[in-house]
């Protein structure tokens, strides 16, 4: 016979699996890590990793109010110990034996911005984060959230091999967002239950660099030209939409923090042994031209355990990879010169 609470706990278990954010099988001594706890997107994150039972120690860091978001989430009665971290000064003891770090600190686009244009301020933040990590917690899988993904994602990897750290397989670009909302409205235009939707969603992040590939979405759906090409452009939009919404207060924070969520849980899910957890993410990558590309990646105990390619792109997903190429490649060599121009290990 089920008490109440156990009961209780089912019903969450229930909730959060379905949602793909739980697994009943946690280790009590992982640590994660968010960077950037504070704002928007960092406290509804930081609250779905609480709630998870695959974290033993929640580490949260920021230049502003960790103390109070840490306070906060600690009365939550759900497995993990909650520590708050203000400051640089406290960034190290952040870090230190970390599992799994994810990093959404950096400012948000406002309407009429590109994320590019995010460039002259979150390319340092996440350089000095990344320097940071490379002596405290070398090992971590890091997912990087802040904008321009296409940029921080390669500035992170000059950085750790910088240090000598660097390992491809433990470096990670969060573009589950992408998957996330063309899941939801491809699963919204045909009737589908929008959890059982998965669409692949390739490329980088940031407009024609984002790709679904509708043709290998499970369950299969079709559409016809003019609607396949309203959806993709959605897809590729869809950041803009949120930002043009909020008017001036930044962009996607929520479902973010949800798509964040479902990423963290996956590398958690695959260092712990699991079997057949595979995500998009945009990774150091030789599967086209460009030198890191989002993929599905089978997950693992060491980071990626396979990348799992590109699959068959029919014309449509063909002539959008080659359209979103040649931005995607000089967004990757901008922050690999910002880098090389800014950065000297001390
Ligand atoms: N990858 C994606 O799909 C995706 C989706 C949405 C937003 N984003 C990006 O995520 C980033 C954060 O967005 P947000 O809405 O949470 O912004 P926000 O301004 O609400 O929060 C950013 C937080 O970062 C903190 N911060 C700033 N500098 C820091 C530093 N050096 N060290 C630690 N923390 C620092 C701030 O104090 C703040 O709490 C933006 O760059 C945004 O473009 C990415
Ligand atoms: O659009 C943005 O600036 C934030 C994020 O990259 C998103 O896709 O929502």
């Amino acid at each position: 016979m089920f008490t109440a609470a156990r009961l209780l706990r089912h019903q969450q278990l229930q909730v959060l699996s379905k949602a793909g954010l739980a697994s009943k099988s946690g280790n009590a001594n992982t640590k994660a890590v968010v960077l950037g706890a504070s704002g928007g997107i960092g406290q509804p994150l930081s609250l779905l990793m609480k709630e998870s039972p695959l974290i033993g120690h929640l580490s949260l860091y920021d230049i502003a109010h960790t103390p109070g978001v840490a306070a906060d989430l600690s009365h939550m009665n759900t497995r993990a110990k909650v520590t708050g971290h203000l400051g640089k000064d406290q960034l190290h003891e952040a870090l230190e034996g970390a599992h799994v770090v994810i990093i959404p600190a950096g400012v948000p686009r406002k309407p009429g911005m590109t994320r590019d244009d995010l460039f002259n301020t979150n390319a340092s933040i996440v350089r000095d984060l990344i320097d940071a990590c490379a002596t405290a917690c070398p090992e971590a899988l890091i997912g990087i959230i802040a904008n321009p993904v296409n940029s921080t994602v390669p500035i992170a990897a000059e950085v750790l091999k910088a240090h000598g750290v660097y390992d491809p397989k433990r470096l990670f670009g969060v573009t589950t967002l992408d998957v996330v909302r063309a899941n939801a409205f491809i699963a919204e235009k045909k009737g589908i239950d929008p959890q059982q939707m998965n669409v692949p969603v390739i490329g980088g992040h940031a407009g024609v660099t984002i790709m679904p590939l509708i043709s290998q979405a499970t369950p299969s759906v079709k559409f016809d030209p003019e609607t396949l090409d309203k959806l993709t452009k959605r897809i590729q939009d869809a950041g803009t939409e949120v930002v043009n919404a909020k008017a001036g207060a930044g962009s996607a924070t929520l479902s973010m923090a949800y798509a964040g969520a479902r990423f963290a849980f996956s590398l958690l899910r695959g260092l712990n042994g699991e079997k057949n957890v595979i995500e998009c993410s945009f990774v150091e990558s030789d599967v086209t031209e460009a030198s890191y590309f989002s993929t599905p990646l089978l997950l693992g105990k060491n980071g990626i355990e396979k990348n799992l390619g590109l699959g068959e792109l029919n014309e449509y997903e063909q002539k959008l990879l080659e359209k979103g190429l040649p931005e995607l490649i000089s967004s990757i060599k901008k922050g690999e010169d910002f880098v090389r121009q800014t950065y000297k290990k001390q």
